[in-house]
């Protein structure tokens, strides 16, 4: 069993926790993607959660807990042999520390950029620390998520009634895509019994939206996900080892004018059970201007953003903190 440092677990009992919540989401919308009426679902899902399962995806189990068992293998490691790989730049291995800007969880994770192009020598520590299929399992499980991600944002265009066909998965298979590929260990924490005896719960990742295009999310069976419904309430996600979670990005509500509504998530600490996630950011190329989609604008309707690029969106994310409102100063009734 791996675990955190004591020294700084008060810190984090002090630092971050939240009031429990335990209704449990029955209602998370289910998409099965032979299912012809898959982009129907897609896009309501999106409007009304920006959020939805996937089943029927075609990867097989057996490649997905290949890559869990790989990942489980480093975060066994001795904690100077992981320290070799980090601290994250912001690729790389990095533990409790979250972003630069003061965020902290009960977690540790890998931030891996998936250009081959801009790999980081935090990167390369990671893979080293590994046995050498290490970097062959990242890589094809990060070409698989990209493949369905693509299908996903295809569906929800043909939903929209939009064309072309790929003009929102087109920013995913640019070469210049500027997406990244994170694997968060949660080590159980025994203090979190403590902490729900006094009403609260331990952040393991603090709420916040993913601020690219789309995002796709595997977990081993450990619950603790959490999203915020558009009422404010926080519902648990049951852990699926078999599907994935599909969660709309800031990008992506900007591209759609708001229709579609980027997730508001975090993740929970558990007591006896370590939870293992996978998540591949699809994002934009550097330059690209994020602009809602002209196909999908009715007549007179306006922009609800700024002009903006990715690369000037990206500087202020890095900026933010995680629970952060990253897509206000972009709007234009922002400060109004
Ligand atoms: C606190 C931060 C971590 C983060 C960069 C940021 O400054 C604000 C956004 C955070 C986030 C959340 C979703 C993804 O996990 C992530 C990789 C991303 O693209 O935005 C993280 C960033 C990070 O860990 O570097
Ligand atoms: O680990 C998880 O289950 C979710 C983490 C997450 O939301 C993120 O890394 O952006
Ligand atoms: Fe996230």
């Amino acid at each position: 069993m791996v675990v955190l440092s004591k020294p700084t677990l008060n810190n984090f009992l002090l630092v971050k926790s939240c009031k429990p919540s335990t209704t449990l989401l029955n209602g998370i919308p289910v998409v099965d993607l032979a299912d012809p009426e898959a982009k129907t679902l897609i896009v309501k899902a999106c409007k009304e959660f920006g959020f939805f399962k996937v089943v029927n995806h075609g990867v097989p189990l057996e490649f997905m807990s290949n890559l869990e068992n790989e990942a489980l293998r480093f975060f066994k490691k001795p904690q100077s042999e992981k320290d070799r790989a980090g601290p994250p730049d912001p690729f790389g291995y990095g533990s409790k520390r979250i972003g630069s800007n003061g965020d902290v969880g009960w977690v540790e994770y890998i931030l891996l950029n998936t250009n081959p192009d801009v790999i980081s020598n935090k990167s390369l520590s990671f893979y080293r620390e590994n046995r050498q299929n290490l970097r062959s399992a990242v890589e094809d499980y990060i070409a698989a998520m990209k493949k369905m991600c693509c299908l996903v944002l295809e569906l929800m265009a043909d939903g929209l009634g939009i064309e072309p066909k790929n003009v929102l998965s087109r920013l995913l298979k640019d070469e210049k895509s500027d997406s990244c590929f994170r694997i968060n260990h949660y080590p159980p924490c025994p203090e979190v019994q403590q902490a729900a005896l006094n009403g609260r719960n331990l952040l393991g990742f603090g709420e916040h939206t993913d601020p690219q295009v789309i995002s796709v999310l595997r977990s081993n069976s450990t619950s603790g996900l959490q999203i915020c419904l558009t009422d404010g309430t926080w519902v648990s996600v049951p852990p699926d080892h078999t599907s994935f979670f599909i969660n709309v990005g800031d990008t992506l509500q900007v591209l759609t004018n708001g229709r579609f509504k980027s997730v508001k998530h975090r993740v929970l600490a558990d007591t006896t059970k370590s939870r293992l996630s996978m998540i591949y950011f699809g994002g934009p190329p550097l330059s690209e201007k994020i602009v809602p989609l002209p196909s999908l604008m009715l007549k007179k309707e306006e922009s609800l953003y700024k002009e903006f690029t990715w690369l000037e969106y990206k500087k202020a994310m890095y900026n933010s903190r995680l629970a952060d409102y990253r897509l206000g100063p972009f709007e234009k009734s922002y400060g109004k």
